[in-house]
């Protein structure tokens, strides 16, 4: 109690139950699910720097910001990053996500990165991403009875393709959702593995508890990480050089047997990585494409601009193509700048000898969480900044984005923790995008499909509180 009231923190602007406790924050965040407008409002309130939790401080300003996540800066990740991982609550060992380590994170970082730079993706991946953007465009046209009102939910199958492509990638073989219409198991595994964790992060105490008490219903929870390397075991056997099913670690391992110097990965790295990517690579990228599709359904000359522009692209497609078409790529930054799909706090710790922000002293241990749902919503970057308008993204107009408003956006992360992913993810949103807009061009928003229904619910993703997008395909052609 002691240690609470002299906390230096204590002079720090925010609600003063944040000072003694967690929970206001916790609970807004996992059982709201309001994390990010929580966050916001706490910063319209009470300014760029405002007090989370005893230990846990946020910051909005752009300049803290770039101070937190420069490269070289040395706020590590926060112990948070633990407790999101396929392995057991705390118990390890880290994968790149979770790594804190910088020596540790750059070695595994750069081991990993060739297989995710355009030019590798492109090489590899881009055929598999083509075909599986396809059968999820078809999905959505097979799920839509003309009897039913055509009425169809999108969300699920782009969930079914983001993880068919990512388990592809990762374990050289995929899910094959696309195929069967059903979600993987693996979805349902990481779901339960998080819930767990999160338990064990917040309430450490139930969860000893719970471990000690043999109740049947609890055990799906607590097995969950067992079901997760039991399937992820196939990305190492399919890693090996032998293998028919190659997937992103197999050049990996053959560079590292050529020249050694570089490294390589032992079994239970690829098994954490594999399942990292799974779970890092498949609703964020999923959520962004639900988002993009209610934004522009919800905006009809936004449409018909994106659809007249995606009707002339030619088949095959190619992403070099489409990274070139202004419409399409301005409404993917905009989506992901209204609804960034991991608005999370990316929370880091002081460094020795602690920091200052905006005049006050942070001691080293300080957890600082920047969000960029808090920037990207900020009238200061972005102008009427609830309002859906891609031509944000387009040079020379009345709307146009300045240089610092670009520097506001940055729904992949910062610095040397930048996603590892996004050029996947950009590849995937625009192929599925294009064929979307282009197969079912006068879709609309089913009745259903509300401000609701499609508001942010979020604590580390973000998804619709409806648990859905359901849209009315147009008519089928005789
Ligand atoms: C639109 C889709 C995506 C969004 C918005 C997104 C967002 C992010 C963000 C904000 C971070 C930084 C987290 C932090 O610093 O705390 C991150 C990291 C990461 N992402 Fe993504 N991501 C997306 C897609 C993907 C995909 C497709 C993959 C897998 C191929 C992926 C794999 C990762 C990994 C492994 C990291 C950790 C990188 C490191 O710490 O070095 N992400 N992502």
């Amino acid at each position: 109690l002691t240690r609470t009231l002299t906390s230096p923190l204590n002079a720090i602007p925010g609600p003063w139950p944040n000072r003694l406790s967690p929970i206001p924050y916790f609970y807004n965040s996992a059982f709201l699910l309001r994390q990010a407008q929580y966050l916001t409002s706490l910063h319209l309130t009470h300014g760029p720097i405002v007090r989370l939790g005893p230990n846990e401080i946020g910051l909005s300003s752009l300049e803290d910001i770039k101070a937190v996540h420069k490269i070289g800066a040395g706020f590590a990740k926060a112990p948070w990053y633990d407790y999101i991982a396929m392995t057991e609550a705390d118990r390890g060992p880290p994968g790149l996500f979770q790594m804190r380590d910088f020596h540790e994170h750059a070695g595994r970082r750069k081991l990993l990165a060739r297989g995710f730079a355009v030019s590798g993706l492109r090489g590899a991946w881009e055929g598999m991403v083509r075909e599986k953007a396809r059968k999820a465009v078809e999905g959505i046209g097979r799920d839509a009875v003309d009897g039913r009102g055509r009425v169809v939910d999108v969300r699920r199958w782009w969930m079914i393709m983001a993880s068919d492509v990512i388990s592809e990638v990762a374990f050289g073989k995929s899910f094959g959702g696309l195929e069967t219409g059903e979600n993987s198991t693996f979805s349902d595994a990481i779901l339960r593995s998080n819930k767990i964790n999160m338990l064990a992060l917040m309430l450490p105490w139930v969860y000893n508890l719970a471990t000690h008490i043999p109740i049947p219903a609890w055990t799906p929870y607590f097995k969950a990480h067992v079901e997760l390397a039991d399937i992820a075991s196939v990305a190492v056997r399919n890693s090996r050089a032998d293998a028919t099913d190659r997937n992103i670690f197999s050049s990996i391992l053959s560079q590292g047997e050529k020249a050694n110097d570089e490294g390589t990965l032992t079994d239970q790295q690829i098994l954490i990585e594999a399942g990292n990517l799974i779970s890092a690579g498949s609703d964020t990228t999923a959520e962004t494409l639900t988002y993009l599709v209610w934004a522009v359904l919800s905006h009809p000359e936004t449409q018909k601009l994106l659809e007249e522009e995606v009707a002339l692209v030619e088949e095959p497609m190619r992403d070099s193509e489409l990274e070139k078409l202004p419409v399409l790529n301005a409404v993917i930054q905009e989506t992901l700048r209204l609804y960034p799909a991991s608005p999370f706090p990316e929370p880091r710790v002081v460094p020795k000898g602690g920091a200052t922000f905006q005049g006050y002293f942070l001691p080293e241990g300080t957890v600082v969480s920047t969000s960029p749902w808090v920037t990207q919503r900020n009238a200061e970057f972005f102008p009427d900044p609830e309002r859906f308008d891609y031509t944000r993204w387009l040079p020379n107009g009345p709307a146009t984005n300045s240089e610092t408003s670009k520097a506001a956006w940055w729904p992949f992360g910062a610095g040397s923790r930048v996603c590892i992913g996004r050029h996947l993810a950009m590849m995937e949103i625009r192929m599925a995008a294009t064929l979307f807009f282009r197969e079912y061009r006068g879709a609309k928003l089913a009745p259903e499909t509300t401000e609701e229904s499609m508001a942010v619910n979020n604590f580390v993703i973000s998804h619709p509180a409806g648990g859905a997008c359901w849209v009315v395909l147009p008519e089928r052609k005789a």
